[in-house]
């Protein structure tokens, strides 16, 4: 099936960063194969031409960390610390979930994932009590691309964790290739402190065996490094190296606290770092160094966390103030241009777990791609100025329509995939019924 969109202006975000004003893309099924200004050529055996009538078309967002099924504790444990709002407020809630709970918040995150422009994300799970293949075969269900990983913990007894390594080992085997493709696994062992040295090293040999990239939280807080310091006598970066845990892919969530000679650990063995500036200055945890990440050649990608830390799933407002904290924190305006930041959270983000594959409108990349209509929205004036106010003027409700794999999943922000209104009721009946 050959879909040609015509009538639009197209910010590719490819490396040369093309735009195409009055442009025209042609999808084959899945894929984009040309992209580039209107040609009359092109036209004759299209099976399908969508007149977008002069909306924006960019590449869909990709958020490099985030933890859906939290959805239902959004606005629970507001203004704590990182330790105390893990131990005493978020994982006895977690401890309550069941497949239901965990399924009807993870169709909330993905409908608000997508309303907002999100068609790429790398998730981890708490999977006590909950059906972990359920709520992949929902994840499925609403079209979404991306990766679910299976939390390893060392909590509990030595036959609880048995169980969750071999509960991890077989759901990130069983879902690698899942649903046409579009959704696979990551290895994902919590941190350095919710993880004993064993789980780490088992970690690092199930990624290994299985050809499968590490999505793992790591120096997040000063706390976090002093207790690594204390317990096991070097930092967070230096502990996972000695465990090997970066001989395999991995991408690091957080990366708050890292000196130079970290950097160039992470770079040596091509570490990304999922950046979370709204979650980190939520939970007191600080404000990573991005200019010195980017400096010293390391791939990082813009990312939400879960929205108890943040409280929301919208990438336009991550990727601003990703932006803005920079320029800030260096006194320097010309720090962090939109252009990196739009790029962190489209193709450099898609690099950083491993789906070049989408993450900019190039011949050869899945169809992946969102559209705003900025005519009649007077914060998205003048249109002269469009690729600066897609980083600092837009936000997410101005995404009108959703594609992902050549497919609509979005239309005039109503989710085709996703019954709204069930959903909505189902999540405040459910978050009713957990104690805290
Ligand atoms: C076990 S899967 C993910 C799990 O991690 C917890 N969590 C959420 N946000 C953070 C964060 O910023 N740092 C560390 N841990 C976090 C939460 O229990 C999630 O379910
Ligand atoms: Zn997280």
């Amino acid at each position: 099936m050959k879909t040609i969109y015509t009538n639009a202006t197209f910010f590719t975000m490819d490396k040369e960063n093309r735009i195409f004003e009055n442009g025209m893309m042609v999808v084959q099924d899945q894929t984009i194969s040309s992209i580039g200004p209107h040609s009359k050529e092109q036209m004759k055996d299209a099976d399908q031409v969508v007149d977008l009538g002069g909306k924006w078309v960019m590449p869909g967002l990709v958020n490099v960390h985030s933890h859906i099924v939290m959805t239902l504790l959004r606005g629970i444990g507001d203004d704590m610390l990182l330790k105390p709002w893990l131990e005493t407020k978020i994982w006895p809630i977690e401890a309550q979930f069941t497949t239901e709970i965990a399924s009807v918040s993870t169709q909330l995150g993905i409908l608000e994932m997508m309303k907002s422009g999100t068609t790429t994300f790398s998730d981890m799970f708490n999977p006590n009590g909950i059906d972990a293949g359920a709520v992949m075969e929902t994840i499925g269900e609403t079209g979404m691309r991306g990766a679910f990983s299976y939390t390893i913990f060392s909590l509990g007894s030595e036959a609880d964790q048995k169980a969750n390594l071999t509960g991890a080992e077989q759901f990130s085997k069983a879902y690698k290739n899942f649903a046409d493709g579009r959704l696979t696994t990551m290895v994902a062992p919590h941190s350095p402190y919710a993880c004993t040295p064993e789980a780490i090293s088992e970690s690092a040999r199930i990624a290994k065996e299985n050809d499968l990239m590490v999505h793992i939280h790591v120096s997040e807080t000063d706390f976090e490094i002093l207790d690594i310091e204390t317990r096991y006598g070097a930092r967070p970066v230096e502990h996972l190296r000695r465990l090997g845990l970066f001989d395999q892919p991995t991408v690091m969530a957080h990366g708050v606290v890292l000196n130079e000679e970290e950097r160039s650990i992470l770079k040596q063995h091509d570490v990304r770092v999922a950046h979370n500036p709204i979650s980190n200055l939520k939970l007191g945890s600080g404000i990573a160094d991005v200019v010195s990440l980017l400096k010293a050649g390391i791939k990082v990608g813009v990312a939400t966390d879960g929205v108890a830390s943040n409280n929301n799933f919208d990438m336009f407002e991550e990727m601003r103030t990703a932006a803005l904290l920079q320029k800030g924190m260096y006194k320097d305006a010309t720090q962090f241009p939109a252009q990196t930041a739009l790029a962190m959270a489209t193709r450099m983000g898609a690099e950083a777990i491993g789906m070049s594959h989408t993450g900019s409108l190039e011949a050869g990349k899945k169809a992946d791609f969102i559209t705003i209509y900025p005519h009649d929205k007077e914060h998205l004036q003048p249109l002269s100025e469009a690729y600066s106010h897609l980083l600092y003027a837009a936000r997410g409700n101005d995404v009108c329509d959703v594609y992902i794999n050549g497919k609509m999943v979005v239309k005039d922000r109503v989710s085709l995939t996703i019954d709204e209104e069930k959903v909505i009721a189902e999540a405040n009946r459910l978050q009713g019924t957990l104690s805290r």
